[in-house]
């Protein structure tokens, strides 16, 4: 069965992660408190503040204490549903007003667009929530590259470590599991989306030993996407 979809992760698939752990982390530190004390209000960061007070067993935790628990969490890289959630609302103002670009590797850019000419359906499975990849890819370093994408999934639709957030993204997809094929950095993500039934291929950009369980590219250019 050919490949009719690609499904892909960013961090370290189409991205340098430290795009991610020197600029998009660091400005998400930088402006969170001010960002939660300001809109603390507001009914969309209330509830993410009520899921992060769930999270640490705390519900009466207030403004001050929750500002810390969601700075640990961006020091540790901690993949938090609200935490994702607020990192994407606080990018939003800096993508916009042109404080840094998303980062895209040139192969990325360019397979991304080959594959699309060539009637390949393109998703994203990211840890950052679904209107941070929209901005990543929207304000890129090649502009606007949304109009390649025929969806978005985030940790909403499960954990990307666990089978059952591939065979949920499959069903929406409505393609056969052996017909999508997900790129990822991570062996432990691709061993889900294997099980799962869909193909894999291991992105070694890094130069590190690949984890001898999935097929190995080094960049887009390599991917077997037949
Ligand atoms: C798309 S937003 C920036 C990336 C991010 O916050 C993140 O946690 C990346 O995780 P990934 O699952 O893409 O490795
Ligand atoms: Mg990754």
């Amino acid at each position: 069965m050919g490949i009719a979809a690609v499904l892909t992760d960013i961090e370290g698939t189409t991205s340098d992660i430290s795009f991610v752990k020197n600029v998009l982390f660091p400005y998400a530190a930088e402006h969170l408190p001010a960002f939660v004390r300001e809109h603390a209000d507001d009914p969309q960061v209330k509830h993410q503040l009520m899921l992060v007070a769930g999270e640490i067993g705390w519900v009466e935790a207030d403004t001050e204490t929750l500002i810390g628990v969601l700075l640990r969490w961006i020091e540790d890289d901690r993949k938090v549903t609200p935490l994702k959630t607020l990192q994407g609302m606080i990018w939003d103002v800096g993508y916009r007003q042109g404080d840094f670009t998303g980062h895209l590797y040139t192969d990325a850019h360019d397979y991304l667009q080959r594959w699309h000419q060539a009637g390949i359906e393109l998703y994203v499975f990211s840890s950052g929530s679904v209107p941070a990849q929209k901005l990543l890819f929207g304000f890129s370093d090649f502009g606007d590259l949304t109009p390649l994408f025929s969806g978005y999934f985030d940790t909403t639709t499960g954990a990307k470590r666990e089978r059952v957030a591939y065979q949920r993204i499959q069903a929406e997809i409505d393609l056969p599991a052996p017909c999508i094929l997900f790129l990822s950095d991570i062996a432990e993500e691709l061993d889900a989306a294997r099980a799962a039934g869909m193909k894999t291929c291991e992105l070694r950009r890094d130069g590190q030993p690949a984890s001898g369980r999935h097929p190995v590219a080094t960049d887009f250019t390599e991917v077997p996407c037949k």
